[in-house]
């Protein structure tokens, strides 16, 4: 039995689901792929070849394995990718959510199974198909839960909106103790660089107290001054459109001391070291051309 538990985005990890870049199936037309960034890359004759991205999600396991992180992976779907398992569910305390997912992606969720047998059944949760939100959306800090949406009348047209306000409602009603505060995302289906994929493409909490956050990811100046007011302006990383693009805040915590990073994100991963975190460098930028990176590519099961 896997006894879940998840309190935050950065107490030491125990457990993981790590996604998979085998069989990651052939490179998609430009009207199949869900994000700009891929669309970019499928142009410009760049989309990242499936050995590379293998390599780059060994070189996270391997981090796993020398922290002792216990690392569970999906079994292979044929010619389907399962890169970003993050999206697929997610764990709030001791329960694990089913997320309403993009209808493309909706298979991945089968090549977990055999992990979520292992769970309580009675603590699973799952909700009815006009409800949507993907794990990238969802954070937790302290009593809070962050949730990334997307409040235009658009939504339907949007492929970059993943979470609606039924999303958050949802997830408000299943955490009562919790302070659910929504931040309405800047979406582009066409520019990458002015697309807030999932809220953790613009911001995340790192260590006790601190968090990278780029301000123009937010619509609404309200929300983004609401987190400068709870983390205070000394404390946040700013990274700009580009740095956003390179996905500097998708980088992943194994505990509010250790932080896995991009190895070229130099600028960051100076001020993260001048912050006293020890900052564990991995070669990710292939995957990150499918607008996500590492905290995208995992589950955490179990935290202290
Ligand atoms: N949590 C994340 N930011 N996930 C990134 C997912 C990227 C994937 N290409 C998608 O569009 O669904």
């Amino acid at each position: 039995m896997i006894k879940l538990n998840v309190q935050d985005e950065t107490s030491r990890l125990r457990a993981v689901i790590l996604g998979i870049a085998e069989s990651n199936g052939p490179i998609p037309k430009v009207e199949d792929a869900y994000d700009p960034k891929s669309i970019e890359h499928i142009k410009a004759g760049t989309y990242p070849l499936e050995k590379d991205m293998i390599q780059e999600m060994e070189a996270l396991n391997k981090v796993f394995k020398k922290y002792d992180v216990k690392v569970y992976r999906p079994k292979v779907i044929p010619n389907y990718n399962q890169i970003f398992s993050r999206d697929i569910a997610f764990v709030i305390e001791d329960k694990l959510v089913k997320s309403n997912i993009l209808p493309d992606r909706e298979k991945e969720i089968n090549a977990i199974q055999y992990i979520l047998d292992q769970i309580n059944p009675a603590k699973i949760i799952e909700t009815t198909d006009d409800i949507h939100f993907e794990g990238g959306d969802v954070m937790l800090w302290n009593n809070h839960i962050f949730i990334g949406t997307y409040k235009g009348e658009d939504y339907k047209d949007i492929i970059t909106a993943r979470t609606n306000m039924k999303g958050v409602n949802f997830i408000k009603n299943l955490f009562p103790n919790k302070i659910v505060k929504e931040f309405d995302l800047v979406k582009s289906n066409t520019i990458a660089r002015d697309n807030s994929l999932h809220l953790d493409c613009c911001f995340q909490p790192v260590g006790k107290d601190k968090a990278i956050i780029h301000k123009e990811g937010f619509k609404n100046e309200e929300d983004y001054n609401y987190l400068v007011n709870l983390f205070g302006m000394e404390n946040l990383f700013h990274i700009s459109k580009d740095e956003m693009y390179q996905m500097f805040s998708n980088v992943f915590s194994i505990s509010d001391q250790v932080v896995v990073s991009e190895k070229n994100f130099t600028r960051l991963n100076n001020w993260l070291r001048e912050q006293g975190f020890t900052v564990e460098e991995v070669p990710y930028a292939e995957i990150g051309k499918q607008e996500g990176l590492l905290r995208c590519t995992t589950i955490p099961l179990i935290r202290d």
